[in-house]
């Protein structure tokens, strides 16, 4: 084992370490489209294992799952119409989300 993590996104995002691979389900189109909501993920993914650093897993697991709720929770603002106004709002929601939010409304399976 080489203690790494794969992390493949999209629609559905993967997380996998070789021996258990989850799906997570969160996340909003609009994502797609603006410049850098990859980028907003892989850092989010390095913060959160910095921070679990026993495990990876776990880390980008929670990395991944926190920037999509924050999106889910930009797309439903009524103020929002489309791409601009979705960006302004998905960092205004990443600066509000909880702890609770992450374990409230995180949607992931094992596949
Ligand atoms: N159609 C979609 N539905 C839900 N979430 C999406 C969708 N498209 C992208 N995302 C989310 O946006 C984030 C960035 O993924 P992606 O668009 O694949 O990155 P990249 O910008 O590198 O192409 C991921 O967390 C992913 O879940
Ligand atoms: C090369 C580059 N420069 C600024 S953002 C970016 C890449 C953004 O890619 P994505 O939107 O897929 O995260």
């Amino acid at each position: 084992m080489h203690r790494c993590v794969v992390v493949m996104t999209g629609k559905v995002d993967y997380v996998s370490n070789c021996r258990a691979t989850v799906a997570v389900h969160n996340g909003h189109a609009l994502q797609a489209e603006i410049t850098g909501s990859g980028c907003m993920v892989g850092t989010a993914v390095a913060t959160f294992i910095a921070v679990a650093r026993d495990n990876p897993m776990l880390g980008a697991l929670a990395g991944i799952v926190a920037i999509n709720i924050a999106a889910e929770h930009a797309a439903k603002r009524p103020d929002v119409h489309g791409p601009g106004s979705f960006r302004q709002a998905f960092l205004d929601e990443m600066h509000m989300l909880t702890r609770e939010h992450i374990l409230e409304e995180a949607n992931i399976r094992l596949c």
